[in-house]
């Protein structure tokens, strides 16, 4: 079985942001992700996955103002040195969580627009070398459009295309099994064809995105497919509780023993 991320901004919301690291590992989950961690000290959430055993999978860099509805900025080329700071704010919190992979939105702009292209590549190069230095991933990852509408990267292929272009090891990419089913479907041969170049695994049911359990997408088919691949990494379990965290766990074996090897 793949090492589950409980990501801690769609489930355990019956908790405050910090206790649902204790409540995460005490349902048996040995590591998180969630969007952004940027409303806390980094040193009150490291502090909270070691108090509790935990990995930090990933999370998101700075996104511009998310209340406002921004969606990131890469692609927009105004936003550079936002961009460049957001980099290093997120740099901060990776280094005091030990994460590491770190997810850079896109934004919301016309991916046919040269403009957008040209700055979506330039932020990429950007973050890509930051991260570089430290030993660390950057993630991209296809949204689609029912979800986020207008956002900018919104096709595995052209995702995939990027990837190769720009020849940068640490550039990875973010294989969320929600978005690539509502974008394309071929889940499990995409799964194998671009599993070399994937950094992280998401989950949840389609077209509801509660429990991986049941709807279009069959998980544990999906599970076996990821172990039979050899995939090593996380599979971040993004979804959202149809009805409370605990009371929707019943597709999930707590993980202690796995990953402590107890
Ligand atoms: O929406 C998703 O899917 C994600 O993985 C988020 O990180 C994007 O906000
Ligand atoms: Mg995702």
């Amino acid at each position: 079985m793949p090492i589950f991320a409980a990501n801690l901004t769609m489930m355990f919301n019956e908790w405050s942001f910090l206790d649902r690291f204790d409540a995460a590992a005490d349902a048996g989950f040995r590591a998180v992700e969630y969007l952004f961690p940027y409303d806390h000290t980094p040193d009150a959430v490291g502090e909270r996955l070691r108090r509790n055993g935990l990995t930090q999978a990933l999370f998101n860099m700075p996104p511009g103002d998310w209340a406002a509805g921004e969606r990131g900025l890469a692609a927009l080329p105004d936003r550079f040195a936002e961009l460049q700071a957001g980099v290093e704010t997120a740099l901060r919190y990776a280094e005091a969580t030990g994460c590491r992979r770190l997810h850079l939105m896109a934004g919301l702009a016309d991916a046919a627009d040269p403009t957008a292209q040209a700055s979506y590549r330039r932020a990429v190069e950007h973050a890509a070398d930051a991260l570089a230095e430290r030993g660390i991933d950057l993630l991209l990852e296809p949204i689609n459009g029912r979800d986020m509408p207008g956002y900018f990267l919104n096709d595995f292929t052209a995702t995939e295309r990027l990837i190769a272009d720009l020849d940068r090891p640490n550039v990875r990419l973010q294989f969320d099994l929600y978005h690539r089913q509502i974008l394309h479907g071929d889940c499990t041969m995409a799964l194998s064809r671009l599993l070399p170049i994937t950094g992280h695994v998401q989950i949840a049911s389609v077209p509801s995105r509660h429990e991986p359990a049941g709807e279009e997408l069959n998980y544990p088919f999906l599970f076996a497919e990821l172990d039979r691949l050899g995939y090593e990494g996380f599979v971040g379990c993004e979804y959202r509780p149809r009805a409370g965290t605990l009371a929707g766990l019943g597709w999930f074996t707590p993980q202690r023993a796995i990953v402590t090897g107890a």
